[in-house]
């Protein structure tokens, strides 16, 4: 834990006669893809928030490259479920505008240049000079991975960015974000109910009690082989107990957990499990 990129050490959150989350304890390493799993309201979000330090916890600290989280930064980008895209900007202006704040003395040439080439990354070279409003909503959440990857952040966070897309482009996107993580090894941690997505993607699957009072019951590690795919990830040894344990945990596990954690459970160090390896 103590070489982890980021380390969450015990937060908590509170709200008064209700607690959301308690002592949740876990790290992410460097070029590491980490996903978080559990039932609505067991404060997925909320841990997100956190690592993103747009949220402070209740309790406990996260660190990050060795400093505790103060606030936002460019360090940690978002790609949020909905796109929060400057609506009056173009995909170009959306890209070139948060390239800009990372950079501040980037001259504009280079900035709609470095937009373009993000854009081109995402297929999108087409809809650069469109406005959101003129664009489907997967080339909208196009455009937001484009921006997330323009600014090279240190981790990448992300909140059920295809929840809202028909299947057949989450399925496209999730395989572009798969390249866009590897060929950048990229830290990257992410929120999502759907259990191929989290084996497509992840190295490790936290999963999470219900809540109220939710804890961090168990750490799935991902033991198939990458490049992974979406449409050959089923024939992937060990893809069927992986998903059948996940499945398990969130049909039953996770309420019977809520109910009482197994006596020699540890929050600082939940059970690490390898389904199928
Ligand atoms: N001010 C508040 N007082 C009490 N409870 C609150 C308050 N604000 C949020 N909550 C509760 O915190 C819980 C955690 O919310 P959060 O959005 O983090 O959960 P989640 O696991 O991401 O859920 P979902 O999967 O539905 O997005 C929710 O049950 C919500 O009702």
């Amino acid at each position: 834990m103590n070489h982890a990129y980021v380390s969450v050490e015990g937060i908590a959150r509170r709200y008064p006669g209700a607690t959301i989350f308690e002592d949740l304890w876990f790290g992410v390493n460097r070029g590491e893809f980490v996903c978080l799993v559990g039932h609505s309201g067991c404060g997925k979000t909320t841990v997100l928030n956190i690592l993103a330090g747009l949220e402070k916890p209740s309790d406990g600290e996260v660190i990050v490259d060795g400093q505790a989280i103060e606030g936002p930064s460019l360090d940690r980008a978002v790609i949020f479920q909905g796109h929060a895209l400057m609506p009056w900007m173009t995909a170009e202006q959306n890209v070139a505008f948060a390239l800009s704040c990372r950079h501040k003395d980037m001259p504009r040439a280079q900035l709609r240049d470095a937009a373009r080439e993000a854009l081109e990354r995402v297929g999108l070279t087409a809809a650069a000079d469109k406005k959101p409003s003129q664009l489907s909503g997967g080339m909208k959440q196009r455009v937001g991975i484009a921006r997330a990857f323009a600014i090279a952040p240190k981790m990448l966070l992300m909140d059920e960015p295809f929840s809202a897309l028909d299947a057949l482009t989450r399925g496209a996107l999730q395989d572009e974000v798969a390249r866009l993580v590897s060929e950048a090894d990229q830290t990257a941690f992410m929120i999502t109910h759907d259990v191929d997505e989290a084996i497509l993607l992840a190295d490790r699957i936290l999963l999470m009690t219900n809540g109220p009072d939710a804890r961090l019951a168990e750490v799935v590690v991902n033991t198939l082989p990458r490049p992974r795919m979406r449409a050959t990830l089923h024939k992937l040894p060990g893809y069927h107990a992986l998903r059948e344990h996940i499945l398990d945990f969130l049909i039953t596990r996770s309420r019977l957990m809520a109910q009482g954690l197994p006596a020699d459970w540890n929050p600082r160090h939940a059970p690490e499990v390898r389904p199928g390896a």
